[in-house]
């Protein structure tokens, strides 16, 4: 299934976690159309390595979303116009692990480091910000008396679909904020459906791992297929915090719009999230909005 993807010559685009699986998809489909892009990565070895594959104007730059130290200073040396900011990394982990400013690591890499780049680079975003979730949100809950997982026994996919309500809930705010502004940039949202990549968590339950492995081997599409909601969000004629997704239980399909659901959907979790965000990074929305 192809998509067309008008000329990108000319626009600059940001993709985090941009070395690898839907995040190199969404690099290479945008670099084949002139656009010049950065992977916003870890590891600059596989970065460069990356960058050299897809070709074009394509280069790499270190961030490591789990460190706001690295977030701030990938974004003191952006300069220019970014055209669009791609939200695209995660973090999955099967067990409790902080981010080396003490957060827990999915909610601060997937949310807070998102967050916190987002508003650091807004000032230079020109037309959209896309976050990349996921359908799990639909049966996650934001616990705010319990955000980062200190009271309760761990529950790593708890923990991963509360950071990917947070992306959507984010968008949601984010796109509220900058109509207030009357700013013009577009905040979407996308979910891949299944893809395969290298995202897999390992329960340590050998038949449960298997059954998980060999799903992802039948079910999945591929890391092209899984880019093409976020490239709908990217580029497609879709209104100010619209959600994309590949199919109604998000493994194959055609990517479309598809309707948000509960928690997703709430204005005051949204705000209230957006506030604990800010306190927790430090970090605010840069534009006026009174
Ligand atoms: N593959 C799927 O089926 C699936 C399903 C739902 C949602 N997603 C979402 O898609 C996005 C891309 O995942 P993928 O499937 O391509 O897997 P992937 O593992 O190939 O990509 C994730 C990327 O995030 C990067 N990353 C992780 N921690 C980081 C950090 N601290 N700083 C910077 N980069 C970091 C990794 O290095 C990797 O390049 C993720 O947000 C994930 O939640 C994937």
């Amino acid at each position: 299934m192809t998509m067309h993807i008008p000329d990108q010559t000319g626009r600059t685009v940001i993709v985090t976690g941009g070395s690898s699986g839907i995040g190199k998809a969404t690099a290479a489909a945008l670099a084949a159309k002139g656009a010049r892009v950065i992977l916003a990565v870890r590891d600059q070895t596989r970065g460069r390595a990356a960058a050299a594959e897809i070709g074009g104007l394509t280069e790499s730059r270190p961030l490591d979303l789990g460190s706001l130290a690295s977030v701030r200073e990938f974004a003191r040396t952006t300069d220019g116009p970014i055209d669009y900011l791609i939200n695209n990394a995660g973090s999955m982990t099967d067990t409790l692990r902080h981010t080396t400013d003490g957060f827990e690591s999915q909610f601060g890499v997937n949310h807070l480091g998102h967050f916190a780049l987002t508003n650091l680079l807004l000032s230079q975003i020109t037309r959209r910000v896309i976050t990349v979730s996921s359908t799990n949100y639909r049966s996650a809950h934001i616990d705010f008396e319990d955000l980062q997982w200190q009271r309760r026994p761990y529950r790593p996919f708890g923990a991963y679909g509360q950071t990917k309500l947070a992306n959507l809930l984010f968008t949601r705010e984010l796109q509220r904020r900058l109509s207030r502004a009357g700013s013009p940039i577009l905040a979407t949202a996308a979910h891949p459906g299944w893809a395969a990549t290298g995202f897999t968590m390992t329960t340590g339950r050998r038949i449960l791992d298997h059954t998980l492995a060999l799903g992802t081997r039948l079910l999945a599409q591929s890391p092209e297929g899984g880019a093409r909601p976020t490239l709908l969000a990217t580029i497609g004629d879709v209104p100010g915090a619209s959600f994309s997704g590949p199919s109604r239980f998000g493994v194959r399909g055609p990517a479309a719009l598809e309707e948000l659901s509960g928690e997703a959907l709430n204005d005051d979790t949204a705000q209230k999230l957006w506030e604990v965000s800010e306190l927790l990074t430090q970090i605010k929305f840069p534009l006026p909005t009174s």
